[in-house]
């Protein structure tokens, strides 16, 4: 069986990740821009300052991706560059940058898949709040109208943010992600709800305009199993999803929070202050999302935690990502099992866990359309002679795409999958040790792209429309 002709074989990279020019052409500062400058808190002080130089040299990557016969390139607009302090003036260079960068990849018949938010706030709204502040759902309004009304002409497919949990997560529970703020749930409720908002307004804005393209959000898809058979785990795993899963898709495919959850925060004082009108709002986008982008590395396989047990703090491989980690309200904690793969930051491998997920979705969800927005293995790609042989990318890749194929076979709406990620660039957590793409990017020689062994694997895999697998 070949993938649907109407399927898309992507890849994926974020502005901040890769473009570099932290300061150039008009660009605003981020939080990124600040937040990665503050000693600690990045691997080895890395930064996106220059990161692979994507802002100067993405002629030759759009280049390099149409070599691949890559059909769609998913990337994120910097905020910064488009109005650079977040609620003012526009900045006509970014625009030109955008419209640039979007015009090289129809130039090669590459679809562009624009993520608006993946994470690089402008640091004035940051200061001001960040997206604990409303004024910052008004600033979104604006600055995604402004893209839309720029580059809404080719670009037919937008995310408004990317991993909401993540970026509030690491924001206002771990610390690890601007603004840096540890153990405060009533933020991080908050700040989930006012980007949900943002959201909805946005999609609202963006069906206004008549653009006939599609509008959607991207989430962590990292569904909850429980480790065993042992009923406090399973209990344990349907607490899991309730605060990673529902609390995140119910408001954007359901237009309502899950009762589960709001009767919690109720009882804990960390409801959000929401107002009749945003859960009007809401409620009228649900129906109007287009799809769902998922990413996803890896299922939660959880137990339930002993809240008396005193958790240390995690690990930076734990807040990166890892098994080990418990919930912030210290009702579950997530484990890693003997019988399964880990990659070398102790991510599970499990093609079979996003079968299994996509399935426990659509009872959840129905048949919603979904793109598969980020997949992919961080490793550290082995080098011989020269050639960059990522051998375990291809198997990764290749198992993800079986499990996808399969989904499709039992009737799921999967339109696309995107590799994360088109290029190896930089890591928020794990600087430029931990790659990811299909082009390796030569950090001791001037940023000098290369094919690994993968980008020639999935140009056959897009050739034959993944017929062979
Ligand atoms: C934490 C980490 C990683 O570096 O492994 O997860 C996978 C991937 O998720 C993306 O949304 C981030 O933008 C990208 O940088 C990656 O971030």
């Amino acid at each position: 069986m070949r993938f649907p002709h109407d399927f898309f074989f992507g890849a994926a990279s974020a502005a901040y990740q890769v473009e570099g020019a932290w300061n150039e052409d008009g660009k605003g500062v981020s939080n990124w821009d600040v937040f990665s400058k503050i000693p600690g808190k990045t691997f080895e002080g890395t930064n996106g300052d220059i990161a692979v130089d994507h802002y100067h040299r993405y002629k030759e990557d759009i280049r390099l991706m149409a070599e691949m016969g890559l059909e769609s390139y998913r990337f994120s607009v910097a905020w910064t560059r488009i109005i650079p302090d977040g609620d003012g003036e526009i900045n006509s260079q970014g625009l030109a940058f955008y419209n640039a960068l979007i015009d090289e990849c129809l130039h090669y018949g590459i679809v562009p898949f624009v993520t608006l938010y993946h994470w690089d706030l402008p640091q004035v709204l940051e200061e001001a709040g960040g997206w604990t502040n409303k004024r910052t759902v008004d600033a979104f309004c604006k600055y995604a109208t402004t893209c839309f009304k720029a580059f809404g002409d080719r670009v037919k497919h937008w995310i408004t943010f990317n991993e909401t949990i993540v970026f509030c997560s690491l924001g206002y529970l771990d610390g690890a992600h601007p603004p840096g703020i540890s153990h405060n749930p009533r933020l991080y409720f908050q700040a989930t709800h006012n980007v949900f908002v943002a959201h909805a307004r946005a999609v609202q804005e963006y069906k206004k305009l008549r653009q006939y393209g599609e509008i959607g959000i991207t989430h962590v898809f990292s569904p909850a199993f429980p480790a065993d058979g042992q009923l406090e785990n399973a209990q344990a795993a349907d607490h899991a999803n309730q605060y990673s899963l529902a609390w995140f898709y119910d408001p954007i495919l359901k237009g309502a929070y899950p009762d589960y959850v709001v009767g919690q925060l109720k009882e804990r004082g960390w409801t959000p202050d929401w107002t009749a009108e945003e859960l009007t709002v809401l409620k009228w986008a649900a129906p109007k999302n287009d799809f769902i982008g998922l990413n996803y590395y890896q299922p939660q396989r959880v137990i339930k935690n002993n809240p008396e047990e005193e958790a240390g703090p995690a690990s930076h491989k734990v807040i990166a990502g890892a098994p080990g980690k418990v919930s912030f309200d210290r009702v579950y904690k997530t484990v890693s099992l003997e019988d399964k793969k880990y990659t070398k930051w102790g991510w599970e491998i499990s093609p079979e866990g996003l079968l299994e997920g996509l399935r426990m979705l659509r009872g959840a969800y129905g048949d919603i359309k979904l793109y598969i927005t980020e997949n992919g293995l961080g490793d550290q790609d082995p080098v011989e002679n020269g050639q960059i042989l990522d051998a375990d990318r291809v198997e990764y890749i290749r198992e993800h795409l079986k499990a996808v194929k399969q989904g499709l076979r039992e009737g799921l709406h999967i339109k696309g999958y995107y590799a994360w990620s088109a290029i190896d660039l930089l890591s928020w957590l794990n600087g430029f040790k931990k790659q990811y793409g299909f082009i390796y990017v030569d950090q001791q020689n001037n940023l000098a792209r290369k094919k690994k062994l993968s980008f020639d694997w999935y140009k056959q895999v897009i050739a034959n429309r993944g017929g062979e697998l």
